[in-house]
């Protein structure tokens, strides 16, 4: 069953494009990674689906409701951690939750749900006094409440620690195996390879890849990262390994070579660094990251 489908989505915010003719489907059940650099329209697409925002042109609909005209029908089934979640003031987190589960008409106890974020030992503090981390988990907890069908988070891991961010790929996990189909926007690119089924690629509003992880890895022939630790890197030593057939991409870091590649490249590109007079004290092959797709997709752009 299709969970989110967008047609020919398109957002126009005066002269900038935000989203460019979208289109995209996930279905139930899956965990979909929705990864951009600033300003790629990761957040114009969520709120379009949320019904913040009209779309310029095309459609967005989640369940089969149209995102404009039935944004209420929408948002009954959907959980949602906005990008930023500020609280209110003068309220206690077990406050917000509470106010979560009655606008939601569910019932559920707080401190279950608190418990469930790392949150039950300041449920009773003014939630305005929480850390950054801790106000994104509230915000995650709030998502949570009445186990929402779809689950859209915007950013979830920003100022989570890392125990943080592991936790909440557990509650990710464990929301996708009671079958919630979950939706998120990302920079780290970690995170999306951990927990995601598939991914979607957005630069300057274009969805440019979707693809599983194995699947981005394929298109870029097999997805082979070489490492080269070369004794110098001249003017001219990374094009002459980008010319090399089979190599897609090759950047410099902290003096190594790196090459995305085909796996028959991989010796062509050392005999090539070797006939320009590059020594190659050692190398190494890796599977390419998603960062390393990611780059090879965007032309160069980090997320
Ligand atoms: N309300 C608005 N008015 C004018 N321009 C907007 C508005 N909202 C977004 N934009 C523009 O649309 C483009 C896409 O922005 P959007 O916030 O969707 O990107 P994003 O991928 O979520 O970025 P980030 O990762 O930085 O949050 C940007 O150029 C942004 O400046």
């Amino acid at each position: 069953m299709t969970v989110i489908s967008a047609t020919d989505l398109s957002k126009r915010y005066g002269d900038v494009l935000a989203l460019d003719r979208v289109d995209l489907t996930v279905d139930a059940g899956e965990t979909f990674g929705f990864l951009g650099p600033n300003g790629a329209g990761k957040s114009t697409f969520i709120d379009i689906l949320l019904g913040f925002v009209a779309p310029s042109d095309g459609t967005l609909s989640v369940f089969g409701h149209d995102c404009r005209d039935d944004g209420v029908a929408v948002r009954e089934r959907v959980g949602v951690l906005p990008e930023g979640y500020a609280p209110f003031d003068g309220l206690s987190g077990r406050q917000h939750v509470d106010y979560a589960i009655r606008s939601k008409g569910v019932d559920e106890n707080p401190a279950d749900v608190l418990s469930r974020v790392g949150l039950r030992d300041d449920a009773a503090r003014p939630a305005t006094d929480y850390s950054k981390g801790m106000r994104q988990r509230l915000a995650l907890a709030m998502a949570l409440v009445g186990e929402p069908d779809l689950l859209v988070l915007d950013e979830p891991t920003t100022g989570l620690d890392p125990n943080g961010a592991a936790e909440m790929r557990t509650i990710l996990r464990e929301e996708a195996d009671r079958g919630a189909t979950i939706f998120f926007s990302s920079h780290v690119l970690e995170q999306v390879e951990a927990v995601c089924d598939r991914v979607g690629i957005l630069q300057n509003g274009r969805l440019i890849a979707t693809d599983t992880i194995a699947g981005l890895r394929d298109s870029i022939g097999g997805g082979t990262k070489l490492v080269i630790a070369p004794d110098r890197v001249d003017d001219g030593t990374l094009d002459a390994v980008e010319r090399v057939d089979g190599v897609e991409t090759a950047v410099e870091r902290d003096g190594t070579i790196e090459a995305t590649c085909t796996n028959d490249a991989k010796m062509d590109a050392l005999v090539e660094l070797h006939d320009a007079g590059v020594e190659v004290v050692n190398f190494r092959t890796e599977e390419a990251s998603l960062e390393d797709m990611f780059v090879e997709f965007t032309g160069g752009e980090r997320a």
